[in-house]
């Protein structure tokens, strides 16, 4: 199963990804290509030690999502690709129906909380402010309601109540680093329904 992944900053999960294939980890799964819309991203730097290419594609000038035209420079790079499974790891852009209609069913989202809790931006601090005893990551199918996609798997993260907001981010983070490739491992195996 190819897939690409997107993300818009430092792509620590990408990088879990990569690794976990590149130790034999991620079984059926491959990684083809990485997609950000930040040209200077950390993300895009990630795949050379491994021969996954990264990719800036212009996403035009919204802040929070593509342009029609950014749209379907996504759709016809990923297309290019000949990637089975679009995998948001921090890509920071609303999808609309042309990309949403473009891979129906194949475009999962790494959150960083248990959804249906702390949807949007910030979950790890929305959690944390809201004094919940757990928190933890969810990887999601992704649709037109934004972070309400089918939920396809989810890591508990418990909060300590010695933990600063810094100490739970590293414990989601590492929960994600986890959670991820197991996904798509999982995808790869058992198909994409
Ligand atoms: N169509 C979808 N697109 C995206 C989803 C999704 O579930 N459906 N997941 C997001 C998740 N994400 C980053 O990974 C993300 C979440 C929120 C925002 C954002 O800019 N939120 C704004 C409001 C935007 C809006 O409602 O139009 C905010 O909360 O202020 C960006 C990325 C990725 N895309
Ligand atoms: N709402 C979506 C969201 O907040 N996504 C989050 O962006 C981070 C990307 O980190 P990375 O660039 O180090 O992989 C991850 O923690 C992911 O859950």
């Amino acid at each position: 199963m190819r897939f690409v992944i997107l993300g818009s900053g430092t792509g620590s999960n990408a990088e879990a990804l990569l690794k976990a294939w590149d130790e034999g980890k991620l079984g059926k799964a491959e990684p083809v290509a990485i997609l950000s819309d930040k040209p200077e991203a950390r993300i895009l730097q990630l795949g050379k030690p491994f021969g996954v290419p990264g990719i800036h594609v212009e996403p035009g000038p919204f802040r929070t999502k593509l342009s029609p035209e950014g749209e379907q420079a996504y759709i016809e790079a990923i297309r290019a690709t000949k990637a089975d499974l679009v995998v948001l790891a921090g890509f920071m852009r609303v999808l609309k129906e042309p990309f949403l209609e473009a891979f129906p069913n194949r475009i999962i989202n790494l959150h960083p909380s248990l959804l249906p809790s702390f949807k949007g931006l910030d979950g790890i601090r929305q959690a944390y402010e809201y004094g919940v005893k757990v928190t933890g990551c969810t990887v999601h199918f992704v649709s037109g309601e934004l972070d309400g996609g089918r939920i396809i798997d989810q890591k508990v993260v418990p909060i300590e109540r010695t933990d600063s907001l810094e100490d739970l981010e590293l414990k989601v983070h590492a929960a994600e680093h986890e959670l991820l490739p197991q996904v798509v491992r999982a995808l790869a195996e058992g198909g994409l329904e």
